[in-house]
């Protein structure tokens, strides 16, 4: 272990990103005093992609593949990590974000959607790193906790947000397949000795051909595969066209195509090509040799429609203006600016999407700009049922009650790529119609799943070591915050049924003498939970990795509003942390409203929490003191914050996400210099806080004077430095009091 403890501060995207450039400076000037050092780590989607193609940049150009470094540094003791969001990039925005770098001058090869040759797939490969949610699987050695403290949740109650009424005439309900989903099609298997196994696909015509030599399985470990039709999928979209119509309801797909980033594009991709099927049929010609995909939205028709001959233009958009008429309204993205549900795979992403939806009264925003009750397409069954659970208990008993409703904390099964979450580099869109199995090395068939071309087959991994974890993390929750803990399992499900065994036998590692802990099914669970919450009551969720990301948003979003005020924290199995900074992601809009009026709404509080459980942890594991009473002093300074209530408000003339930083800097200060832990930090804060208290009204209009003007930040996914840092420090004021620390 070096001397100077560490902390690492990720630089990420948009929102968070911007909101960096003023908080980082805080943070570091605080954290020196107890001789920590801060450093900064560059993983966002720019970042990312540069890093892929060090030979093709001059000396000045190349970053360092900073992920790399921290995804290593996550499985020692040492690390301690702040995890910003960052974006997880489709195509679309992948695209977006070379030709920005192309345009600043960085000699980056054009994606090559469809690779002609040897090198081209190489260039595609080295983007498809940078893509998806290429960042938290690879910092991910450790399961997760998350909550909202208890700080948080009094704010919550004593600061009600806006919930939509719901009444028991809404039309809004979810829609499922009943067949031939991954749901349907699971088998799962524990490996009893480690070892690979090799994914094979045999074709109906006596080929057998090797999609995957070799995956590394542990002991103890549980794979699982299943398929998703793609026949099966076409007429279940069909049919909700239809029924979408006639029931007079807006038609809205919820995938996770940033995360599942091989899988839910292509569900995607099949939707569009459903509903709009009569235009790209007749056209499928021209929209071939245009380059259309699909599978990157109807976004990417329009994307392509001006390098079309006029007549071929027109008479396609013609077809699309007529197809409106007869289908099933669409949910909109931005009514505004007329971008659909359909539109880019990564706009509805269904963690954020649909407790958005729940939050406001199940509607969705028609083309008007106004809220319509909507039919939520969640294809496939294994998660699908937990959202219609809320939304009958909406219609039966009314919108939630932020001011009195109990909470749902999260322990969630997530370590080494666990799950569905991991399921990248082992799904297949299947060519031909045939079988997939999965051998193992002695020759034996684990699984094996009949397929037409189309299907999408998939394979899953949950490693031993992370599963026995997540129990243990699930009991001493349980036991700390004497809560009911409930493991969500599905009997029906090959995997959680081997997940069941295992943790009835983990559970037996641990006294869990008084403690209330259960397994039910996803809908069961939810609907005790429901039932509990409604009451005041709290019940810890104990799930995998694909829950766990789904209820960390749908729950904060009831109760507190927004996921941006979560405790995030991922005990590493190593012994290091990974202190991620709320729930949610990086909110695009944020920055369009920021490059519009110099206003930056990004809610910060994640990150003061995050920095908070770090400097614990660094105390916890360096023994230095002085860190102890930054994290006491900085509690003490979140709770102040949430109690005077310096969250950013959401327009022009309140504090923004600038003077949220103000006020915690004062906070903290005010706190330090109070405390008397430490006289070196009293003697050293006390005139910090007392410029910041005398200057409070003047650095507010400060930086409130700059509102209400368009700001230059020299670029969306790679912005300019010096103009960031300039436009998020606007208070000369506050910097030089910052400055004299
Ligand atoms: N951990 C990570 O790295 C994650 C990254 N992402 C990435 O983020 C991007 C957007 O994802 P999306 O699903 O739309 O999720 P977001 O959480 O960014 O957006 C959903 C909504 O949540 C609210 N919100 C979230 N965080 C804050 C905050 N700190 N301050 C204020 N409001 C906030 C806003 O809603 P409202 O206006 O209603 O308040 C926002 O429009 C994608 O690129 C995605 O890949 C997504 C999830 C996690
Ligand atoms: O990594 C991602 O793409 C999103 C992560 C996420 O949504 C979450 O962890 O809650
Ligand atoms: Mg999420």
């Amino acid at each position: 272990m070096s001397d100077t403890p560490k902390i690492l501060y990720t630089l990420t995207d948009e929102a968070p990103f911007l909101a960096t450039q003023s908080l980082l400076p805080i943070v570091e000037a605080f954290t020196a005093t107890a001789g920590i050092r801060v450093e900064t780590r560059d993983i966002s989607l720019a970042a990312r992609i540069l890093a892929q193609f060090p030979e093709r940049l001059r000396a000045d150009q190349k970053a360092a593949d900073d992920l790399a470094e921290l995804g290593q540094l996550a499985t020692t003791p040492e690390a301690n990590i702040i995890k910003l969001p960052n974006i997880s990039a489709s195509v679309p925005q992948l695209k977006a974000a070379i030709a920005e770098l192309q345009a600043q001058g960085y000699a980056l090869p054009d994606y090559p959607e469809e690779p002609r040759d040897d090198a081209e797939k190489e260039i595609k490969a080295r983007y498809g790193r940078a893509m998806g949610s290429a960042v938290n699987p690879v910092l991910r050695e450790g399961n997760s906790d998350r909550r909202a403290p208890a700080s948080v949740k009094a704010y919550a109650r004593k600061h009600p947000h806006r919930m939509g009424k719901w009444t028991a005439d809404s039309k809004s309900h979810v829609a499922h397949m009943d067949a031939g989903d991954f749901y349907g099609s699971e088998q799962s298997a524990v490996i009893a000795q480690a070892g690979s196994l090799r994914i094979e696909f045999a074709g109906d015509d006596g080929v057998v051909s090797v999609l995957k030599p070799a995956v590394k399985v542990g002991a103890g470990e549980v794979v699982d595969a299943a398929v998703m039709g793609a026949a099966a999928l076409s007429a279940f979209i069909d049919a909700q066209i239809m029924d979408a119509k006639a029931r007079g309801v807006l038609f809205s797909l919820h995938l996770k195509a940033t995360m599942m980033k091989v899988s839910d594009p292509i569900m995607f991709g099949i939707a569009v090509k459903r509903f709009y099927a009569p235009v790209l049929d007749k056209h499928a010609a021209a929209l071939e040799a245009a380059g259309f995909d699909a599978n990157n939205g109807i976004g990417d028709l329009y994307a392509r429609l001006p390098a079309l001959d006029a007549g071929v233009r027109e008479a396609i958009e013609a077809d699309i203006a007529a197809l409106y008429a007869e289908r099933p309204a669409l949910a909109m993205v931005n009514s505004d600016k007329g971008i659909t549900n359909l539109h880019v795979p990564s706009d509805v992403i269904v963690d954020a999407s649909m407790p958005a939806m729940i939050r406001d009264s199940g509607g969705m925003w028609n083309a008007e700009g106004k809220l319509q009750d909507a039919k939520a397409i969640i294809p496939d069954r294994c998660y699908a049922g937990i959202y219609q659970a809320v939304i009958d208990d909406c219609k039966a008993h009314g919108a939630f009650d932020p001011a009195t409703m109990g909470s749902v904390p999260n322990v969630g099964l997530m370590a080494q790529k666990a799950e569905e979450y991991g399921s990248h580099d082992k799904t297949f869109r299947i060519a031909a119609a045939g079988s997939v199995r999965v051998v193992d090395e002695a020759g034996n068939v684990l699984m094996q799943h009949a397929v037409q071309a189309g299907d999408i087959w998939r394979m899953c991994q949950t490693k031993d070591a992370p599963i026995r974890d997540w129990v243990k993390l699930a009991v001493n929750r349980a036991r700390l915050s004497n809560t009911p803990a409930v493991f969500w399992l599905d009997p029906q499900r090959a995997h959680d049924r081997n997940l069941i065994a295992k943790v009835e036998r983990y559970l037996k590692d641990h006294d869990t003498a008084g403690l209330d802990i259960r397994i039910l099914s996803p809908v069961e669970a939810m609907q005790l939970s429901l039932q509990r919450i409604r009451a005041g009551q709290d019940t810890i969720s104990v799930t995998g990795n694909v829950l766990r990301d789904y209820l960390t948003d749908l729950f904060p979003i009831m109760e507190l509003g927004t996921s941006a005020k979560m405790l995030s924290i991922v005990p590493l199995m190593a012994g290091g942390g990974l202190f991620e900074t709320g729930a949610g992601g990086s909110a695009p809009k944020h920055v369009q409203q920021f490059v519009e009026e110099n206003y930056l709404r990004w809610d910060s509080l994640g990150e003061f929490l995050a920095l908070a459980a770090s400097l614990e942890h660094l105390a916890d594991t360096t023994g230095n003191a002085r860190a102890k009473v930054l994290a006491d002093a900085l509690d003490a300074a979140n709770a102040t914050f949430l109690d005077t209530d310096k969250s950013p408000s959401r327009k022009v003339g309140g504090i923004d996400n600038r003077g949220s930083h103000f006020y915690l800097a004062m906070y903290w200060a005010l706190a330090l210099a109070a405390q008397d832990a430490d006289a070196g930090l009293k003697a050293r804060f006390a005139p910090l806080a007392a410029a910041l208290t005398a200057n409070e009204e003047k650095i507010v209009a400060e930086q409130i004077a700059v509102q209400g003007q368009p700001v230059d930040i020299g670029g969306y996914y790679h912005p300019d430095a010096a103009k960031l840092a300039a436009a998020m420090r606007p208070s000369a004021t506050f910097n030089a009091a910052l400055a004299a620390l």
